[in-house]
């Protein structure tokens, strides 16, 4: 089983074994990497080899069912324990995506109430690729006719821009806001989607190296541009109608946490007049979060900042390309370097999910998402 996106799989999973596109050499090598265990799962989401809300989720709980393929216990108690213990230690590996605590917690309670916890186990983790692929789906189709209901009148075709990367590199196949582009291109009848921009999204270049990977992969036309460009390009393009992005954790109230650099896109679509979308799946909205006040926004290591890393041919006559990391600021320049910032609910147009499109209540500068999951 794969995680499938066209020709893209991000996540190869054939039970008992797990290996990923290595996303820090995309998109100019694609390099596949093992997962044996729980040890190399939590590595390689600290060290972003994977990474996106809902795709780290699943590759911390595949990790550890790899390696359950490859033990035995004497008793269920044991593999119990054994299970507990390697989830509370993969929910260490990074803080502010919610998804993953949502797995580890939906995967503990499984475990506790199994008689067979190690093949249960195993089931429930291959479940969640299954599931968040067709989570995806529905946002894009959700997303997509919210999109085009709301396009001004006489405006057929319309542009977007989106930030980061939350396409079949951040999930298990299709995206989330990047699903919602890839839905909405798909659209027949003069299609409405024209165009799609995309920010850099400094300093891992989400946008730079992965999106804009998908969107060639996919053939949408697009265009790349400086995370600081963005007021610029809105102000001179009326045609971008919507800036659409995901998320890493949702507040009750709407408010969200995702990739540095999304609030201050919030900021410049309210005062050019462009919608506002995050497009989420269910696991990644959390009701026991009142507001985004108590959202834990991890903090990366300055060097993300102060270098930068390319990728140069090697200069005796083989044509890999290598990745180089070079210093960019001087040496000893300090840089703050949070990962995630969080948009207030009343920047935020609606809250795209698997079950529906979420809304601001009667006015009200917030949304209760709550209600709306439970009613959907
Ligand atoms: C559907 S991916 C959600 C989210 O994850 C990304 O963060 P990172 O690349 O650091 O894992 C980004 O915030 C995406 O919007």
């Amino acid at each position: 089983m794969s995680a499938q996106n066209s020709r893209l799989q991000a996540i190869v999973w054939t039970r008992p074994t797990l290996t990923i596109l290595n996303q820090l050499v995309l998109p100019h090598s694609s390099e596949y990497i093992p997962i044996p265990d729980s040890a190399a799962g939590h590595h390689a989401i600290v060290t972003m080899q994977t990474r996106g809300a809902p795709a780290i989720a699943i590759v911390a709980a595949l990790s550890l069912a790899a390696e359950l393929g490859a033990r035995t216990f004497a008793t269920n108690a044991e593999a119990q324990s054994f299970i507990h213990e390697k989830l509370d230690y993969l929910s260490t590996s990074r803080p502010t995506a919610v998804n993953l605590f949502d797995a580890v917690t939906k995967l503990k309670a499984l475990v506790s109430g199994s008689e067979n916890a190690a093949e249960d186990y195993v089931d429930a983790a291959e479940q969640m690729l299954r599931d968040d692929i067709a989570d995806n789906t529905a946002i894009g189709k959700n997303g997509a006719a919210f999109i085009e209901a709301r396009r001004p009148t006489g405006m057929q075709a319309i542009k977007v821009l989106t930030h980061c990367n939350t396409g079949a590199l951040a999930t298990a196949g299709h995206g989330t806001a990047l699903g919602i582009v890839r839905s909405l291109y798909q659209k027949p009848a003069g299609r409405v989607l024209e165009h799609v921009y995309f920010t850099e999204t400094r300093p891992y270049n989400q946008g730079a190296r992965l999106t804009a990977y998908e969107l060639q992969e996919e053939g949408i036309p697009s265009t790349l541009v400086c995370d600081s460009a963005v007021s610029a390009l809105l102000r001179s393009d009326p045609t971008i109608r919507a800036i659409v992005v995901g998320a890493d954790r949702v507040a009750r109230n709407g408010d969200t946490a995702n990739k540095i650099g999304t609030y201050q896109l919030a900021i410049t679509a309210k005062f050019h007049g462009v919608d506002f979308i995050v497009a989420a799946p269910v696991t990644s909205i959390d009701l026991a979060l009142e507001s985004g006040k108590e959202i834990v926004i991890e903090e990366r290591a300055m060097q993300e900042i102060t270098q930068t890393a390319g990728f140069a041919s090697e200069s005796i006559g083989e044509s890999e390309l290598v990745r180089q990391t070079v210093q960019v600021a001087p040496v000893g320049t300090r840089a703050w370097n949070p990962s995630f910032d969080v948009t207030p609910a009343e920047l935020i147009t609606a809250v795209v999910t698997e079950k529906g499109v979420f809304e601001k209540k009667n006015g009200r500068g917030v949304f209760d998402l709550a209600a709306d999951i439970a009613n959907a």
